[in-house]
């Protein structure tokens, strides 16, 4: 069976991305530095990085990085990919430098999504030191965060997912803006680590190539103080404060330099998935998260 450990990192694009530099110093909290090439990479943990922002000419969300145990379980997962007909690139040694990767693979899901798989992330000495005083992001063996990407075939990227890449279903929500039209089905998956959902798939399109990504830090106060500085830098508000049904999750969500949403949390559930059941979830939140604002100029 393949076992995916956890999302390890995200690619964007940005026609700018010195605007991440700031944007991670000021209002995330992050680190970030510049390369010679003009990516930036956000760091938020021990990590080189968790987000890499690829200088391009749109602004936009490019790829998942999946992270493997080690050699044997990248071998696997070739194998499974095989044996399912699914077909991917191994990245050359350039690609695997930029990543900081021992070895990569990529390929496309059936909705279009680019997603990388590797093993071996290259660690420095450089410890997390947060700019504005964040007391760390959740991050770990419960991977970066998660990302929501668009699924438009929806059923076969759920299986593809679930019946190659072995991800479990936590649980399902049917989202009906329009209560006379079918629901828009939104999964949220897990991979081999205790966080409620690493991916969740939805199914609509989403120009800017990712519906959000999410970043965790450990209190309510983290979460107030972003939240503070998203306003004094008139970064645009996607939703209000809330805190979701489903994995209990207290957030806002903000727009990032390319375009794309971040939620910036507290308290995401950590499951055992020996006593887990998936439920479906009817609302999505218990209290807050006005999704309507993110449709104004603010
Ligand atoms: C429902 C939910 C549970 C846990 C999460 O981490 C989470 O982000 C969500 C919200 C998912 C979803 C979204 O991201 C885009 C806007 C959506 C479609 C809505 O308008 C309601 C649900 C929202
Ligand atoms: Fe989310």
């Amino acid at each position: 069976m393949v076992q995916i450990r956890a999302l390890a990192y995200v690619v964007a694009q940005c026609r700018s991305p010195e605007r991440w530099v700031a944007y991670a110093h000021e209002v995330l909290g992050a680190m970030a530095q510049s390369r010679d090439d003009g990516s930036v990479l956000v760091k938020v943990d021990e990590r080189p990085y968790r987000i890499l922002v690829e200088r391009g000419d749109d602004d936009r969300y490019l790829a998942s990085g999946w992270e493997l145990a080690g050699e044997a379980a990248y071998a696997a997962l070739k194998a499974r990919l095989d044996a399912a007909a699914c077909a991917f690139v191994e990245a050359d040694a350039a690609l695997c430098a930029s990543r900081k990767v021992n070895a990569l693979l990529a390929l496309t899901d059936p909705s279009g999504n680019r997603h990388e798989f590797f093993w071996g992330p290259q660690l420095d000495a450089q410890p997390f030191a947060s700019p504005q005083g964040v007391s760390h992001f959740v991050t770990g063996e419960l991977g970066m965060g998660h990302t929501v990407l668009p699924a438009v075939n929806f059923d076969a990227t759920r299986d593809f997912f679930v019946k190659v890449l072995g991800f479990g279903v936590s649980d399902t929500f049917n989202f009906r803006p329009d209560p006379a039209a079918p629901a828009i089905p939104i999964h949220f998956l897990h991979c081999a680590n205790g966080r409620h959902h690493s991916l969740a798939l939805a199914g609509f399109p989403s120009p800017e190539g990712c519906v959000h990504m999410m970043l965790e830090v450990p209190n309510m106060t983290d979460v107030g103080r972003a939240h503070d500085r998203r306003a004094k830098h008139g970064v645009k508000l996607m939703a209000t404060l809330g805190q979701h049904l489903n994995d209990k999750m207290t957030s806002f969500y903000m727009r990032t330099p390319s375009m794309f949403a971040l939620e910036y949390g507290f308290g995401g559930l950590v499951c055992d998935w020996e006593r887990h059941s998936a439920f479906e979830a009817t609302e999505v939140s218990v209290w807050g998260h006005d999704f309507g604002v993110g449709f104004n100029e603010q």
